[in-house]
């Protein structure tokens, strides 16, 4: 067995094993950054593993990359740190993990005194850099806060009316109105419009009765129905007599109150029947409950009526012309939660990516005969493992704080383009990112090896919890489709000389080059320079998008003459789906870019814009056999990228302490003690019981 050496203990002789390691791998100089105005000669050292490292300052890069909104998220984590009982244990059971998380969330509204619901409708943004702490503390207790806020709240306030605010808002914010929301049935999740439970108008009483059809009509996964909920938003079908056909008029799928268990004793009301949905894979703090509803009447002023109003005498109205549209517009008031979760989502990478390297950096194990270990962060295998992912991380970043800024943008001026943009970027960015960090939360595992597996690190819970964000607030598949839909919506209209909406503005330019061919002079060009200029990876990451978006614009015409619209979309799903992440991919970068260029500190700018041409060229060696096909990019030049992604990994790996640091994430908050700043093994020795 080899034994465990620490950090300290590497001299020469490694260093020179790591020289040789690296040997392959050429170093290119570091381009000028002929777009930063400061014009200050970037400070490089002699790295002991070879070549020459950057020089980066990590609190200048926190300073970057810090949002506006660190305070509230520093008394969070403080007030967490504080009370220790209100710390989720490692082992714990189903019920004893729902009380605390409602604890937790009480703790966090009446101690600690945060509101958030102030800031779902004041300050979107503080509301998702609390909801980004709070699910650092337990997962549980963010979807918990989630439902509470942004669903049951979120629906209140964005499809009810004033009136429905002035009654719920207190109770919803201090916790008197804990609530559900309830829209997935037994049968339909994604396919919204198949919901099947009926809310019909009584005339006579001024009523609304909810029903339950069937049984595959029964609100399945209800977060906060099982144990905590007063309330639920209940998503029906909204039925209305229809005197003059003297039947029922179906005006779809519409948003109601209903209380579902009494204010004083807790019991559940008459008519309402609720189940547990049992144990979960995951986020087992969450009481999801499933709910049957017989005759349940609720005053018509219960009806969420921002869209579509009854009114006494039972006569239906709304500004909006059709059910289609009433229900889009309903639906787009909700992409909220999807922002949350993208945005989550980066915080649950960033904390997973920071476990494994701080780990990867004091781990040693093997090494030449009769010579110290090396690190296992410089193995190539080790470096390409967890490189491009925190390339990754900094990129979603990036574009999910612009995303938030959109949204918070979005809230107050009601642009109905930046409404479209921010609806279809929420729903790409939540597809690509949950889907990104589900998988490499299996990779930080595994590149902890068997320490990685011990519940303490982490990556089990993270894993486990993380999981359903790839499923709720939309399936990730079904997310990505509605992208596509946009995107060939827009290309329709470029084609009919209208504007395109802001994010997809790209796309009027790469479609003009694509309809050309590739250049087969700059298709050879391999040099560092020409590969790490922003302009040439954002010219490839648009043309690959163009010319997807283009080719399967053919395909669905070519096919919906035999198949149909709904035949001819099958047949072309996985382009479309291809289509969609390229295209969320060139908005990454393109976001990427745009922060390299505006970081104001020269050391933090050089240091991003290493990252920044890994996740570039990364993902185009990824996806090179479509850039070989059409001969955009020649053999020489595929070499040249994949040398140089290897070899920025490389560089990156030499700053990649400080960027980790550079999240800013304490100990407290990462908490396995495999990545304790200081002592780790010691830290876990002590946790299993040695002294
Ligand atoms: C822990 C948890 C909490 C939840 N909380 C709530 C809540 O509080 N309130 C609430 O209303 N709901 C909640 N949900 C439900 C959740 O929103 C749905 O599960 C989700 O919307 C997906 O729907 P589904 O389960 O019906 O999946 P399905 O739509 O049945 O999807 C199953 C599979 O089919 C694929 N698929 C479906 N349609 C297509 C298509 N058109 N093209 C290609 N593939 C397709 C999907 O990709 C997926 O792989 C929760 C679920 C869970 C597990």
């Amino acid at each position: 067995m080899q034994t465990l050496k620490s950090n300290d203990e590497s001299n020469s002789e490694a260093e020179r094993r790591i020289q040789r390691l690296s040997l392959h791998l050429n170093p290119i100089p570091i381009p000028h950054l002929t777009w930063n105005h400061h014009h200050h000669p970037l400070q490089m050292e002699n790295c002991s593993r070879g070549g020459k490292k950057l020089i980066v300052d990590a609190n200048s890069l926190t300073d970057y990359m810090r949002g506006k909104y660190r305070d509230i998220q520093e008394k969070v984590f403080d007030y967490f740190n504080t009370n220790p009982q209100l710390q989720t244990p490692l082992e714990i059971s189903k019920d004893n993990h729902r009380e605390l998380c409602m604890n937790q969330l009480l703790g966090l509204v009446r101690g600690a005194g945060i509101r958030p619901l102030h800031y779902v409708v004041n300050d979107p943004a503080k509301y998702f850099a609390i909801l980004e702490a709070v699910g650092s503390v337990d997962m549980s207790l963010g979807i918990k806060m989630g439902v509470q806020y942004s669903l049951w709240g979120g629906s209140v306030i964005n499809l009810g009316t004033q009136k429905h605010k002035d009654k719920y808002y207190d109770g919803i914010d201090n916790l008197d109105f804990p609530g559900c929301f309830a829209m997935t049935e037994l049968h339909h999740g994604s396919n919204v419009q198949g919901l099947q439970t009926v809310a019909t108008f009584d005339p006579i009483t001024d009523e609304f009765i909810i029903d339950t059809p069937n049984d595959g009509a029964i609100k399945w996964w209800i977060g906060n129905a099982a144990v905590h909920g007063k309330f639920a938003t209940v998503f029906a079908r909204l039925k209305l007599p229809n005197y003059d056909v003297k039947g029922i008029s179906d005006m779809g799928v519409h948003a109601f109150i209903v209380p579902i268990r009494d204010m004083k004793t807790h019991q559940t009301l008459p008519g309402i029947e609720i189940h547990d949905c049992g144990h979960k894979v995951g986020l087992n703090g969450v009481d999801n409950g499933a709910l049957r509803f017989r005759s349940v009447r609720i005053p018509r002023d219960n009806l969420l009526n921002r869209f579509g109003d009854v009114s006494r005498d039972g006569q239906y109205t709304s500004t909006l012309p059709s059910v289609n549209k009433r229900f889009g517009a309903t639906l787009g008031e909700l992409v909220g939660g999807r922002v949350g979760l993208a945005y989550s989502s980066v915080s649950v990478l960033k904390v997973s990516a920071t476990i494994a390297i701080r780990y990867s950096l004091i781990r040693q194990q093997f090494g030449p005969p009769n010579q110290p270990e090396v690190t296992i962060l410089d193995y190539q295998s080790h470096q390409h493992k967890l490189m491009p992912m925190l390339a990754s991380t900094y990129a979603f970043h990036f574009a999910t704080t612009n995303l938030v800024e959109k949204y918070a943008q979005m809230k107050k001026s009601h642009d109905e383009e930046l409404v479209a943009d921010v609806h279809a970027l929420s729903a790409g960015l939540k597809a690509y990112v949950t889907s990104y960090t589900a998988k490499s939360l299996s990779i930080c595992r595994e590149a902890c090896g068997g320490h990685g597996y011990a519940a303490v690190n982490r990556f089990g819970s993270l894993r486990n919890d993380h999981d359903i964000f790839q499923t709720f607030e939309g399936d990730n598949t079904v997310l990505l489709q509605q992208v596509a839909a946009d995107l060939l919506k827009q290309y329709q209209r470029k084609f009919k000389g209208g504007t395109l909406a802001a994010t997809w503005n790209y796309l009027r330019d790469s479609m003009n080059t694509y309809l050309s061919q590739p250049n087969p002079v700059t298709a050879r060009w391999e040099g560092g320079d020409h590969l790490r200029d922003p302009k040439f990876q954002l010219d490839a990451f648009r043309y690959r998008t163009s010319r997807l978006l283009h080719s399967v614009a053919v395909r669905l015409q070519k096919h919906s003459k035999p198949l149909g619209q709904f035949g001819a979309w099958n047949r072309c799903l996985n382009h479309l789906l291809t289509l969609a992440e390229s295209h969320i991919e060139s908005v990454i970068l393109e976001k990427f870019i745009e922060a390299v260029q505006s970081c104001p500190d020269p050391s933090a700018q050089a240091a991003l814009k290493l990252v920044c041409d890994l996740y570039a060229l990364d993902r185009i060696w990824n996806d090179i056999g479509t850039y070989r096909n059409v001969d955009y990019v020649a053999p020489n030049k595929a070499k040249a990228i994949h040398k140089l992604s290897e070899y920025l990994s490389f560089q990156v790996r030499n700053i990649a302490k400080e960027l980790v640091d550079a999240f800013d994430l304490p100990d407290h908050v990462t908490r396995a003690p495999i990545a304790k700043q200081s002592g780790a093994y010691s830290q876990y020795t002590q946790y299993v019981g040695f002294e």
